[in-house]
């Protein structure tokens, strides 16, 4: 028997609907949500990201503005694009697109975005916030992968959950985000001797770690539930994530797809905490 595929295009369409509803009531209330998108260089797979991120904010009426940078953009010149969008009222989430040039110190940028507009969850307030259990916006691709748990009908308390890779951006974070709803987390990486016996003791199996096909049968437990969280290019520019999936598929009682997976997943709680940090302001000002 096939796995069940999670399919977090529609599921990302549901949630996207709810949140179109918010931005209707915030725009009867004289506010539209703003998006600011700072793109350095020209990487043609970012110039994609950014394309569908403004594309996907125009379906649901979140005002996007795009600010593209020329590779050899000074660290100075993007902080002072920072500053200035932290001060704009329009704007209510900021996005540095990662990754940055070598000559930028990705840290210090990220710590410059305002905490307030910090829809990516990258910065050091948003991460300890996050790590505290405290309300704030919780990165987009663990965010998102929560959802497809969620929506799924998966129970998470008292699973074990195994996690591969440990990025600042999805591994770490993921990892707590498990643990916040009572699973028992493992964290593995490239150092981890003998992964399979590892991944293969997991209830729900998160795969980050950014190789084509990594994930294969001898890592995967019947039954488990398998999170793809990879998106790896082929020479034919063709999108493949770290799960091989035909050969996890009837082996796993779940997996996502790429595509079709997680991505659209990031950009719909990308959506999510633009609005919910228009919102914020409301409150504020009351
Ligand atoms: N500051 C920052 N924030 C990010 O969230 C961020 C980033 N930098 N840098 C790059 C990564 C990558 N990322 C993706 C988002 C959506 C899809 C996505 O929608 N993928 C579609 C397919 C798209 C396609 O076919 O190319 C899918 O999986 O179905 C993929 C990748 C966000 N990132």
């Amino acid at each position: 028997m096939s796995s069940a595929i999670i399919n977090g295009k529609e599921i990302g369409q549901e949630i996207r609907k709810s949140i179109a509803e918010r931005v209707q009531l915030l725009k009867e209330q004289g506010v539209t949500p703003g998006l600011a998108v700072i793109l350095v260089g020209n990487n043609p797979a970012s110039q994609t990201y950014v394309r569908n991120k403004q594309k996907s904010c125009e379906a649901i009426g979140i005002f996007s503005e795009l600010i593209q940078l020329p590779e050899d953009v000074t660290e100075e010149e993007l902080l002072v694009q920072i500053r200035s969008l932290n001060h704009r009222n329009d704007i209510h989430g900021i996005l540095v697109q990662l990754p940055l040039p070598k000559h930028i110190d990705e840290d210090k940028v990220i710590a410059t975005i305002s905490p307030d507009k910090d829809v990516d969850g990258f910065s050091p307030v948003s991460v300890g916030k996050m790590m505290l259990g405290q309300e704030t916006y919780l990165p987009c691709t663990p965010f998102g992968v929560m959802k497809l748990l969620e929506y799924s009908g998966i129970d998470i308390a008292g699973k074990h959950a195994v996690v591969v890779g440990r990025s600042h951006i999805v591994g770490k974070p993921m990892g707590q985000l498990l643990l916040q709803k009572d699973a028992t987390v493992t964290y593995t990486h490239s150092k981890t001797p003998d992964l399979p016996s590892i991944t293969k003791q997991a209830d729900i199996l998160i795969a980050a770690v950014g190789r084509a096909n990594f994930i294969t049968k001898e890592h995967v437990k019947p039954g488990a539930v398998v999170i793809d969280v990879g998106i790896n290019r082929d020479d034919h520019n063709k999108l493949t994530g770290d799960v091989d999936f035909k050969a996890v598929d009837g082996i796993a009682s779940h997996i996502t797809p790429v595509p079709g997976g997680v991505g659209p997943m990031t950009i719909t709680m990308l959506l999510y905490n633009t609005v919910q940090s228009a919102e914020n302001t409301l409150v504020q000002d009351k």
